[in-house]
């Protein structure tokens, strides 16, 4: 069947949204899914300047923000680094962020990423 303009994506949003469902997998409390809510976490916006999590990822794939697989890793940085900014280390949120960060770094690595061809040069 012919794909119909509007489901044409283009290959970069789809290995992103790929990269992103698998980097989802790995936050089972979705402590990322959606942005940090001030009324949890007190002076959550004063001391994080640029906050991000997965939706807001999802959302910028969606505009076709992301120009490079390095602009979406470096948002997958700043949520995780985010996170250990704010939460003292111990705090369920702290040990949630560096696991999450560990793993899907390893997921994005060139051995992990090459077999997916010439979509990121
Ligand atoms: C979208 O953010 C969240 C969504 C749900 C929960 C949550 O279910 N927390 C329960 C575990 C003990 C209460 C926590 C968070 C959460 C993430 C974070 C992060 C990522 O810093 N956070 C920091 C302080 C307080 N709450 C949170």
């Amino acid at each position: 069947c012919v794909l119909k303009a509007s489901q044409k994506r283009r290959p970069l949003s789809r290995l992103l949204e790929q990269l992103l469902r698998n980097l989802e997998k790995r936050d089972p409390h979705q402590f990322f899914a959606w942005p940090v809510n001030d009324n949890f976490a007190p002076g959550y916006s004063t001391i994080i300047k640029r906050p991000m999590d997965f939706s807001t990822m999802k959302q910028k794939i969606d505009d076709n923000e992301y120009k490079s697989l390095n602009c979406f890793i470096s948002d997958f940085k700043l949520m995780c680094n985010n996170a250990m900014k704010y939460n003292k280390p111990g705090t369920v949120y702290h040990k949630a962020a560096r696991r999450l960060l560990h793993a899907g770094l390893k997921q994005l690595t060139p051995q992990k990423l090459r077999p997916l061809g010439d979509i990121l040069t």
